[in-house]
């Protein structure tokens, strides 16, 4: 039996408004020359333009080859998301990758439009060029440096496999301040770089996923996380909406522990030679699977509880997901970049 679900998110939006639960999206690269900065920041624009209260949203990138330029690209994309969300917005892009939308032959027949078209790409060019440039420079420029306390932690000492870790909180989704272009709240936005030193193991993307759920625990604590690695990118604004109406179905909700998406691939080869469009899994799997009632996880795509995450099983706990803001309100930046620090110690998880 094969089976698809069609959530109705019209339904979840018109039923519950803006009660809705506060979520945790993590981007994991390791990499800047095999993944590339300006691709990490297409994936980070994506997420960040989801249609969703940005006060229920954090976005964490994790960079695992603690580099200075991802650092500086994630610092542009904060930048450039100013301009970026609100012409989203307005014109309900889709998708909102830049790159990939920008690669798409677009006419509205609307002077408007087309003007605002042309300025974010002039924009979105500029500061890939400025990205690109300073990739082939193998540094960031000095004058861009002074402008961010961020970069102090980049000295001459760090290596991909031997540095103490890095917490940066870019944007504070809890500041008044930080707006778009159009006046609106922006998310709160997180770069990590968790500690490495060459006798600890690092295990990999699973050790920075771990480093991750700690991390958000301290900063925002969504009970809903999204992983992401950051070659994917989001092409539906609504897909939060989409898995919560699994998570919050009244009679069965309780019992779903993830929601995967399956994966669609840009620049398939011609008659897909290297079977990488993942046919057999997307199509025919994961539809056979759900004929009974399951899901596989892929690893990338998916939303879990973060209760699921961490040990606890649907039978234990009937409440409902909690629909409070849950950011943080005590600390001040500097004192949740500085616990989140030891949460990101390659020896937190000794003897646990
Ligand atoms: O030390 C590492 C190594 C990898 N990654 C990230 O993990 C993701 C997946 O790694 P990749 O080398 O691209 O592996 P793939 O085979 O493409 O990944 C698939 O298979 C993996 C499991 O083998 C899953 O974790 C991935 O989500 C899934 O997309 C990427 O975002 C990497 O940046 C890290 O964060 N730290
Ligand atoms: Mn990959």
């Amino acid at each position: 039996m094969l089976f698809t679900n069609s959530p109705f998110k019209e339904r979840l939006s018109h039923r519950y408004k803006n009660k809705l639960p506060a979520v945790d999206i993590f981007v994991c690269t390791a990499d800047p020359k095999l993944e590339p900065p300006s691709l990490v920041f297409n994936t980070v624009l994506s997420v960040m333009s989801y249609n969703y209260p940005p006060n229920k949203l954090s976005v964490f990138l994790s960079d695992d080859d603690g580099s200075e330029l991802t650092f500086y690209a994630l610092l542009e994309a904060s930048s450039f998301s100013k301009h970026w969300i609100p012409f989203c917005k307005k014109f309900m892009v889709e998708p909102r990758s830049p790159e990939a939308y920008f690669a798409e032959l677009h006419s509205e027949n609307d002077i408007n439009y087309d003007q605002e078209r042309f300025a974010v790409k002039k924009l979105y060019e500029e500061m890939k060029n400025q990205i690109e440039s300073a990739l082939e420079l193998g540094k960031v420029p000095e004058d861009i440096r002074k402008h961010h306390k961020g970069f102090l932690e980049w000295n001459p000492k760090i290596a991909k496999q031997d540095h103490q870790s890095i917490v940066q909180i870019i944007i504070d989704g809890r500041d008044t301040g930080a707006v778009d272009d159009d006046g609106c709240q922006l998310l709160t936005l997180v770069y990590m770089a968790r500690e490495k030193r060459p006798q600890w193991p690092h295990h990999f993307k699973a050790g920075a996923m771990n480093a991750l759920i700690r991390v958000s625990s301290e900063i925002s604590n969504a009970p809903i996380i999204l992983n992401l690695d950051c070659d994917m990118y989001a092409n539906n604004a609504d897909t939060i909406r989409e898995a919560l109406c699994f998570f919050m179905d009244e009679a069965k909700g309780q019992e779903i522990a993830y929601v995967q998406f399956p994966l669609y691939f840009d620049n398939i080869t011609k008659n897909n030679l290297y079977s990488n469009s993942l046919i057999v899994i997307c199509e025919i799997e994961h539809v056979g699977i759900g004929g009974y009632g399951a899901a596989m996880y892929i690893g990338t795509g998916c939303f879990h509880r973060r209760e699921s995450l961490s040990g606890m099983c649907f039978k234990d706990h009937r409440g409902k997901l909690k629909v409070e803001p849950t950011k943080q309100v005590q600390k001040t930046v500097n004192e949740l970049e500085e616990a989140a620090k030891v949460l990101a110690g390659c020896n937190y998880e000794l003897d646990t």
